[in-house]
C-alpha cells in the first residue's frame, strides 16, 4: 500500500461558460520517505494539486489517501506546507515563527521553544533566534519556514517552489540543505518546481505534467546517486529528455 495515493483527483473551477478545468484525473502514488517532483509549465495545476494533497482545496472529483485516510478539506496530522513565499509572521521573531505550528497543536511552552531551538540549529540558524523575519535574507526566511514546517515531525512535505524567489547559488545551496535534513527524517516529499534542473537534482521521481488541463505526461525515474552532478552526462541526458517532453507540449499550445 502507498503512503500518498493520489487516486484520479480532477478538479474544474468556476462553472458554465467560466468553468476551466484545471487537472484531469490525476493519479499518483508514492511510498513513505520518497521525494516526488512535481514539473510543467505556468498553469499546468501544480500548485492547485498540491493544495488538494494539503487539504486546502476539495477535487471535483476523485480523492487523495494519506496513510490510507481520504483528506477532506483540513490538512492531514502529520502533513506540513512551505510556501514560496515562506508564510512567516513579520510580528514574530525566528524562534515563536517556528514554533508557531506547535503552538497551534497545543504543546507546551517549554516544549515548543525547546523544539524550535533543535530545528533553528538544524536549518543552521543558530544566533538568530530573536531576529524577525525583515532582518534576514530570503534563504534565511525560507530556512525559517522549512524549520517551522519540520518542527512538527511530518511524514508528508509539500512544498510549493519554495525556492523559486531565491538567486542560483542561495538555491543550490539550500537544495544540499534540504536533501541532507530529508535524509535524517521518514517523510514523503512533494515538491512544486518550474526548474527542470531542480528535480532532477532533487528527486527520487519527476512527475512531467502537461498544461490544459492538467495531466499526468510522464513520469522519469532518478536513479542518479547522490550528490548529483549537475555536469554529469546521465544528469544532462534526463534533462534533455524533461525538456522534450516539455517543448512538445509548448508546440501544442503554440507557444515560442
Ligand atoms: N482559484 C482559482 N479560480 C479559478 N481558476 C484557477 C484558480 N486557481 C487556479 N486556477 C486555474 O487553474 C489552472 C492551474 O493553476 P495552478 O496555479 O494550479 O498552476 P501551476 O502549474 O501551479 O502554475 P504556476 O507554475 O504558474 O504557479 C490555471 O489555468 C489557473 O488559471
Amino acid at each position: 500500500m502507498s503512503f500518498l495515493n493520489i487516486d484520479h483527483v480532477s478538479k474544474t473551477y468556476g462553472a458554465g461558460a467560466q468553468a476551466t478545468l484545471a487537472l484531469d484525473t490525476v493519479s499518483i502514488k508514492a511510498d513513505l520517505g520518497e521525494f516526488i517532483c512535481l514539473l510543467g509549465l505556468s498553469g499546468c495545476g501544480k500548485s492547485t494539486l498540491l493544495q488538494i494533497i494539503s487539504g486546502l482545496e476539495e477535487p471535483s472529483t476523485g480523492q487523495v489517501l494519506v496513510g490510507d485516510e481520504p483528506i477532506h478539506g483540513k490538512t492531514h496530522p502529520s502533513a506540513s506546507v512551505v510556501f514560496q513565499d515562506h508564510g512567516l509572521f513579520p510580528w514574530m521573531d525566528v524562534t515563536a515563527n517556528v514554533a508557531f505550528n506547535l503552538k497551534a497543536r497545543g504543546v507546551g511552552r517549554a516544549e515548543r521553544t525547546r523544539k524550535a531551538l533543535d530545528y533553528i540549529q538544524m536549518v543552521g540558524l543558530s544566533g538568530f533566534e530573536k531576529k524577525y523575519p525583515h532582518q534576514l535574507s530570503g534563504g534565511m526566511r525560507q530556512r525559517v519556514g522549512i524549520a517551522r514546517a519540520l518542527s512538527t515531525g511530518p511524514k508528508l512535505l509539500l512544498m510549493d517552489e519554495p525556492f523559486g524567489a531565491l538567486d542560483a547559488q542561495t538555491r543550490t545551496t539550500m537544495q544540499n540543505e534540504l536533501l541532507r535534513l530529508w535524509e535524517r527524517l521518514t517523510a514523503t516529499v512533494v515538491f512544486v518546481t518550474h526548474g527542470i534542473d531542480e528535480a532532477v537534482m532533487l528527486a527520487d521521481r519527476v512527475v512531467v505534467m502537461s498544461p490544459r488541463p492538467g495531466r499526468v505526461r510522464q513520469i522519469f525515474d532518478i536513479n542518479l546517486p547522490r550528490p548529483r552532478d549537475p555536469t554529469s552526462p546521465e544528469f544532462m541526458a534526463l534533462v534533455r529528455e524533461m525538456l522534450v517532453a516539455i517543448h512538445d507540449d509548448m508546440r501544442l499550445l503554440n507557444m515560442p
